[in-house]
């Protein structure tokens, strides 16, 4: 391709219209719901401390529903001592145990980062396989099939789990005609399972299932119910704080060629960073995606080989006088990136922290000098063998960089320290990258072959190893599930920083599990991710 041209995209607009721009909160009903919920809160704080006094499987149990139902955020310290507590417990009792709460406790336990071993399936096996007979049992089987989604590398018997779970699952799903709530989560867990779903679209899926379970605690139901829709009511506010920035800054008139999708960053931020504490993360957050994509943009579908190559140089020095060489739409990118970075440092400097924004700066060059490597190789038609192109391609996936923008927008006093941690790119940042790189070449592989543009790990992993396409994509889809298996791992203790941070990374691949599930959800939200957003961001739960 020659210097001069631009290897156009032809992207859809935004789907939202105003739709997120101007949300007036209702007061008088976030008053009523805040008053009714600051009572039901308590209560369930009661709950859970006489829970403490009563038997183990109790406790658990009511730990396990405040989690599904997406309030045990507002109880996680007195959650986190008390798993603590009954731990050492449970490896002596784990006899009595039926499946269910077998599993169960595994999941919890090692959702919190216990190394429970998987040898407690083993008294659930005949002659070297899973028994038969434990298949009748639905409840078991749901619950095996969510605890073996938490396997680490070699857990050989919980890949025989996952198989054995699945398979009578699947069954389960097609000759159960009933439409109780239990067929209801076992098809939709077989569609999305719990531990790669997002918490606050599982919240609100379990909560319409506990809805229907005889034993539920009505208190708790309402309590669920109440929050999430307060919870909601926020993030619609800085939703439409975000749009308007967006539509300040005027981009979908200044760069009509370029994807304007503030809404599906928005739904990322709330993947990673869910907490209401975190509002002025996710809003930061939601910028640097919005900044990084434009980027993306002009690497991959607007840029002439020469605009990138001083666009590049610009980002290397990252400075103001570097504007001066710049031109039209990398002219806006440029500025849109140092208004955000500088936006960002305000918003430390208002908390009062003594770091400041230089280590996003950092990943934010390494990424476009990776996107820069990408673009040169699009321009030569070279297609490099894998192993030279997935180390630049895990960086090019965002992920680093947008885990570097989680971190410093959560604003812990230990900042510093887990920036220093995430620059090292460590393997639970690796994993994500992996995770995210390998299923957005996927996706888009059908995509990104009907317009110049660079190679795919597809197409570098047939050309270093001489495959056919099914055959490259069959490898890089083991390839995913090894990298859940290595995340799953990496957020074991002892970990090496607070176990928030790694979860950010977990978070990661989760939100790529629900953005690429269906397609690139990310670059077309019009097929099936606007109903997750919906789900998530519009739709209120009806009390
Ligand atoms: C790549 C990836 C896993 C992105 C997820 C993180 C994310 C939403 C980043 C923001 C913008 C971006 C680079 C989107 C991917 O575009 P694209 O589909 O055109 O990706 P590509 O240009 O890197 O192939």
């Amino acid at each position: 391709m020659s210097n001069q041209c631009r290897p156009l995209a032809n992207f859809n607009p935004s789907i939202w219209g105003d739709r997120f721009t101007s949300t007036p909160r209702d007061h008088q009903q976030w008053e009523a719901y805040s008053n009714e919920s600051d009572v039901l809160k308590s209560e369930v704080r009661n709950m859970l401390v006489s829970a403490a006094s009563s038997k183990m499987t109790e406790e658990l149990m009511l730990i396990n529903t405040i989690e599904r139902l997406g309030v045990a955020y507002h109880f996680q310290d007195f959650i986190e001592e008390r798993l603590g507590k009954v731990y050492g417990n449970f490896e002596s009792d784990q006899h009595q145990h039926d499946l269910f709460t077998t599993s169960t406790y595994f999941r919890i336990f090692r959702q919190h980062g216990y190394n429970i071993t998987s040898d407690v399936f083993s008294r659930f096996k005949i002659e070297g396989k899973f028994d038969e007979a434990i298949s009748k049992d639905q409840m078991g089987m749901l619950s095996l099939y969510e605890a073996a989604q938490l396997r680490t590398p070699g857990e050989a018997i919980l890949d025989e789990a996952l198989a054995f779970a699945t398979s009578h699952l699947s069954a389960m799903a097609k000759i159960d005609l009933e439409s109780g709530s239990l067929s209801r989560q076992i098809m939709h867990a077989l569609e999305q399972p719990l531990h790669k779903g997002l918490s606050r679209i599982e919240a609100k899926h379990f909560i319409s299932f506990y809805e229907e379970d005889p034993s539920r605690n009505e208190l708790l139901l309402k309590f669920a119910k109440l929050d999430f829709n307060l919870v909601q009511m926020l993030y619609k506010q800085e939703l439409s704080q975000v749009n308007r920035w967006w539509a300040d800054l005027g981009f979908d008139s200044k760069l009509p060629q370029f994807r304007s999708r503030v809404v599906e960053g928005y739904f990322w931020a709330v993947s990673i960073l869910y907490e209401p504490c975190y509002a002025v993360g996710r809003i930061m957050f939601t910028k640097v995606l919005c900044a990084l994509s434009i980027a993306d943009d002009l690497y991959d579908a607007y840029g002439t080989m020469d605009e990138l190559d001083l666009y590049t140089k610009a980002i290397e020095r990252f400075d103001l006088q570097s504007i001066e060489g710049l031109q039209g739409h990398s002219k806006v990118c440029y500025i849109t990136c140092l208004n955000v970075l500088r936006e960002f440092d305000d918003e430390i400097i208002k908390k009062g922290r003594y770091y400041d924004v230089s280590y996003l700066k950092e990943v934010f060059k390494a990424n476009l000098i990776c996107y820069h490597i990408e673009a040169k190789w699009r321009d030569i038609n070279y297609v490099p063998p894998f192993e030279e192109y997935f180390p630049n391609a895990l960086t090019s996936s965002g992920i680093w960089i947008l885990g570097v923008a989680s971190i410093l927008g959560m604003a812990h006093v230990d900042t510093v320290q887990a920036c220093e941690w995430a620059l090292t790119k460590p393997k639970a940042i690796l994993v994500a990258e992996a995770n995210a790189r390998i299923l957005n070449d996927i996706v888009g592989f059908e995509e990104e072959h009907s317009r110049p543009h660079v190679a795919t790990s597809i197409d570098c992993y047939r050309k270093e190893y001489g495959v056919s396409k099914e055959e490259a994509v069959a490898k890089l889809e083991e390839m995913i599930d090894n990298t859940w298996k290595d995340m799953n791992e990496a957020c074991l203790r002892p970990a090496p920083l607070p176990m928030h941070f790694i979860t950010v990374f977990l978070n990661f691949m989760r939100v790529c599990f629900v953005t690429y599930k269906a397609g690139d959800g990310y670059t077309h939200p019009e097929q099936q991710l606007k109903d997750e957003i919906k789900f998530m961001l519009l739709d209120p739960v009806l009390i």
